[in-house]
């Protein structure tokens, strides 16, 4: 933020003093306080970037020493729970759930970089009622980041999100799951010869224990909805198999390929050299 908005002034607070203390020590803000009321005292834009599960203690805890005309944002992988609440806990307040949808495995003030957000979307979730000077403010924040920013309803984001990111996790922390769970001398061997495949799937079930955990129970009814859908998909998988069906695991696979290469082509994989995964 610092590099993109040299005038802003930046001041953070985590509820870790070991977090504070690395944030301190990186230089990532300009002032880092002890409690989170100090931070927001004459803020113009709060963004709370803590696990959704987190969110409305954290707004209920600044919500004395907010100043009026200030606007509250988050980061927040699901939105309709998250701004739900935050017009609880701020009532009357500028609210503009926002969510970047970009990152990595990766967590913890370390793990970000400077072009983290250029070239990804960022989608803010605004109640139809948001004033929309507020609105305003927090697109023109993620634009300067380098973000593209849409707008969308919240309950919309869940339902799509659910199925890009948080499906992929949950498959992603259970494939690995079952692999530990298997007897120890074939779990070596796992390691030892886990091809692309297997080693992909570790990447993204090394991610955030405490912020996936709220993101499923946050996001509860579309990635369950999701979740149906997917398993119905596998057992006609698990028939085409049985039953030798090679046209259809063939039509398939060709139907994913594209898919893929459609991601490429809008530039939203992470091949690009500066996608930071030198960092990983
Ligand atoms: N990691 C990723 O790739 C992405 C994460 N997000 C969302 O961003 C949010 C933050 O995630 P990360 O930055 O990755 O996690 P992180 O683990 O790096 O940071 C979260 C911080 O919140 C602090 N915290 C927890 N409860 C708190 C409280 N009540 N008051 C003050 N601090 C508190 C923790 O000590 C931790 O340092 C989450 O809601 C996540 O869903 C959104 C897009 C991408
Ligand atoms: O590391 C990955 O592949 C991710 O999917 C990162 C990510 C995690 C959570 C989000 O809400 C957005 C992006």
């Amino acid at each position: 933020v610092g590099e993109a908005m040299p005038t802003a002034r930046i001041t953070g607070h985590d509820s870790d003093p070991a977090v504070r203390d690395t944030v301190r020590r990186l230089g990532l803000c300009d002032d880092v306080t002890d409690t989170p009321g100090a931070a927001v005292t004459d803020a113009d834009c709060v963004i709370l970037c803590v696990p959704v599960g987190a969110m409305a203690d954290l707004a209920a805890a600044i919500a004395d020493d907010l100043p009026d005309n200030a606007v509250v944002s988050d980061v927040g992988s699901s939105k309709a729970g998250v701004a739900a609440a935050l017009r609880a806990a701020l009532p009357g307040r500028a609210i503009v759930p926002a969510h970047p949808v970009a990152g990595t495995e990766r967590s913890g003030p370390e793990a970000g970089f400077a072009s983290l957000f250029r070239g990804r979307w960022c989608i803010l979730t605004p109640a139809e009622d948001a004033d929309p000077a507020a609105v305003a403010r927090v697109e023109a924040f993620w634009r300067a980041l380098g973000a593209e920013v849409e707008t969308m309803a919240a309950d919309h984001h869940d339902l799509v999100l659910a199925i890009t990111s948080h499906l992929p996790h949950l498959i992603a922390y259970s494939i690995v799951g079952t692999a530990s769970d298997l007897e120890a001398v074939t779990r070596s061997e796992v390691i030892k010869y886990s091809a692309g495949g297997f080693r992909d799937f570790t990447r993204i079930a090394a991610s955030d224990p405490t912020m996936w955990r709220d993101v499923f129970l946050a996001n509860k009814d579309a990635v369950l909805e999701m979740l149906q859908r997917f398993t119905e998909d596998l057992t006609a998988l698990q028939r085409a198999i049985r039953w030798d069906d090679g046209d259809a695991l063939f039509d398939l696979f060709t139907r994913t390929r594209a898919i893929r290469r459609s991601i490429i082509e809008q530039g939203q994989d992470d091949e690009r050299p500066d996608f930071g995964r030198s960092h990983a």
